[in-house]
């Protein structure tokens, strides 16, 4: 199987992005409890129900039924007895509630116990001071998606270590989000481009997401985010995914290449995604469940539309493409740990914040890489506008402009610039003889001897027909004289050799100084027109020189 170039590169891209997700998230701190705290107690634990009659044992994690309903477990310490363990943690990724009640036999009332939650900020872990008392508990919870449970005792002052990690880890992803949304505010404001507007609102969304989701506002102490409640959460996160989908159409065009398939299968969901963003404020359970399926949905609906683009060469569209992957391969973490399918691990903790982040960076470098493009595109369309395109001199336009330029220059320094019109001699007969293409190959012949007999500052264009000019800044007259007696030996001295032919040429030259008498440059050029003139009238092949 043959690979293109550009596959190897998407391919190579992906490896690259995928291989520094994976290891990011391997770094990260405070990640998998088993691996951070080092003492730690797994109690006895059984899962309950209502009745009091066991349904599994002695089995570490758990899985919440969701919904909302209750699920009891009971703890058992008497192995962990040791006085090290301070804390009971309870692991768990979507919290909801929780309470404590002692275990009584079966059929008893059992009365609720007030642990004093320790003040950690994760969102992942809730910690609670434990009374040396108790050797039993039973832990009621209630979650609104079904997700793993875990509990641990530790010690608290290594907990707290923990967490101080955490800090770090949330310090360093923040300050690249806000770097990121700086830098590309600044590019959108310079630029008004409209592909920063659609991105931006994106952009900030995500990272708000993120802190809200994270709990990232508990360690700045920010405890009254957390009345903001988790529809306003879901509410920012169904309006993340709206305008990332809304983003990722106007990026890569997709409506252009598939109308239908883009309204339906897009742009419909993520309307829906944002309107059940609004019901969340008032029915969270409804509309938790349409923002994660229509979130979902387009996160996996969006693959396989953008394969084909890539094959079609659009703009960037290769970043978009590594950083969707990566933001899917999140979602499928976080999902199928959520589902109960896969067991907790960083990926599940970190992956969604993780591949936000390098989302953002590769959807700035998508951008980036676009307006650079166009940058390119813009100054060869400008360098056409300056170029003729039979002989791929300066041309007219160009001429009058560097012109400008050498006499202002010749001016401001007092300086002496010469100026030179060459034209072919008996040109018509060329075309007459030879035809109209032999004699463009004649221009095209004579613009190479005159390039190579110039110096590297002159300037040298196609000023109409067969005419050329000459412009020599920094040059006395008499210095340029001598230029131009070399471009006559050039032309005159070696026959051209055109369609096998081999053919003689003569030109003639008026020369001229650019003075500091002349008001523009067209009256320069004027007087090496006129000095032309008389060249040609005096018998051809011959340069006149005029002072002014
Ligand atoms: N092949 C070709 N011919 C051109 C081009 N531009 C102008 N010409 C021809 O150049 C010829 C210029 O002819 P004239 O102005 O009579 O000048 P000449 O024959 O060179 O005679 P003198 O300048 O008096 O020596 C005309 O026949 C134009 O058609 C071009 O781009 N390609």
């Amino acid at each position: 199987m043959v690979v293109s170039r550009k596959a190897f590169v998407i391919w190579l891209e992906l490896l690259l992005v995928v291989g520094l997700f994976f290891s990011v998230i391997r770094l990260m701190p405070d990640s998998f409890f088993e691996r951070e705290v080092e003492n730690y107690c797994e109690p006895k634990a059984e899962q309950i129900n209502a009745l009091q009659t066991v349904k599994e044992e002695n089995k570490s994690q758990f899985k919440t039924s969701g919904n909302n309903q209750f699920d009891q477990y009971l703890l058992t310490f008497e192995h962990c007895s040791s006085k090290d363990y301070e804390l009971i943690v309870i692991e768990l990724l979507y919290f909801k509630a929780i309470k404590f009640m002692t275990p009584g036999k079966p059929g008893d009332e059992k009365s609720e116990i007030d642990l004093k939650v320790v003040n950690y900020p994760s969102s992942r872990f809730q910690a609670y001071q434990l009374d040396s008392q108790l050797d039993k508990i039973v832990v009621e919870v209630r979650t609104k998606v079904s997700s793993r449970i875990s509990f641990y005792l530790v010690n608290q002052a290594e907990f707290i270590q923990s967490n101080h990690n955490a800090v770090v880890y949330y310090a360093i992803l923040f300050s690249a989000f806000i770097t990121i949304a700086i830098f590309n505010s600044l590019i959108y404001f310079r630029s008004g481009d409209s592909d920063y507007a659609a991105y931006l609102p994106f952009l900030f969304l995500n990272a708000i997401f993120i802190f809200l989701s994270e709990g990232v506002y508990r360690y700045l102490n920010w405890e009254w985010f957390d009345q903001l409640g988790a529809a306003v959460t879901w509410l920012i996160a169904a309006s993340s995914v709206f305008f990332a989908n809304r983003f990722i159409i106007r990026f890569t065009q997709l409506d252009l290449y598939y109308p239908k398939l883009t309204l339906w299968a897009l742009k419909v969901p993520a309307r829906l995604c944002i309107s059940f963003g609004v019901i969340a404020l008032f029915h969270i359970n409804i509309g938790l469940v349409v923002i994660q399926l229509m979130s979902l949905w387009l996160s996996i609906v969006t693959f396989p539309m953008l394969i084909p683009l890539l094959k079609k060469q659009v703009f960037s569209i290769e970043y978009v493409f590594v950083a969707w992957s990566i933001i899917l391969l999140a979602i499928i973490a976080r999902v199928s740990y959520g589902l109960g399918v896969s067991e907790l691990s960083n990926l599940v903790i970190y992956g969604v914040a993780v591949a936000s982040l390098f989302e953002s960076l590769l959807l700035s470098l998508a951008l980036g890489d676009k307006l650079v493009q166009f940058k390119k595109r813009e100054t060869r369309l400008y360098e056409r506008t300056l170029t003729d395109e039979l002989t791929q001199l300066n041309n007219l336009r160009a001429l009058k402009e560097e012109g400008g330029k050498v006499f202002e220059m010749s001016k401001t320094m007092n300086s002496e610039s010469a100026l030179a019109m060459v034209d072919i001699d008996h040109f018509k007969q060329v075309n007459d003889n030879f035809g109209h293409l032999a004699g463009d190959k004649v221009l095209q012949a004579v613009s190479m001897r005159l390039k190579h007999a110039l110096r590297e500052q002159d300037i040298l264009g196609r000023y109409g027909g067969e005419e050329y000019l000459i412009i020599m800044p920094q040059t006395p007259l008499k210095d340029a004289q001598k230029i131009m007696a070399r471009i006559l030996n050039k032309i005159n001295q070696q026959e051209f050799v055109i369609e096998k032919q081999l053919l003689n040429l003569t030109v003639s030259i008026g020369l001229t100084a650019i003075t500091i008498d002349d008001n523009n440059i067209e009256e320069s050029i004027s007087r090496a027109d006129r000095a032309l003139y008389k060249a040609k009238s005096s018998g051809r092949n011959q340069i006149i020189s005029v002072e002014n």
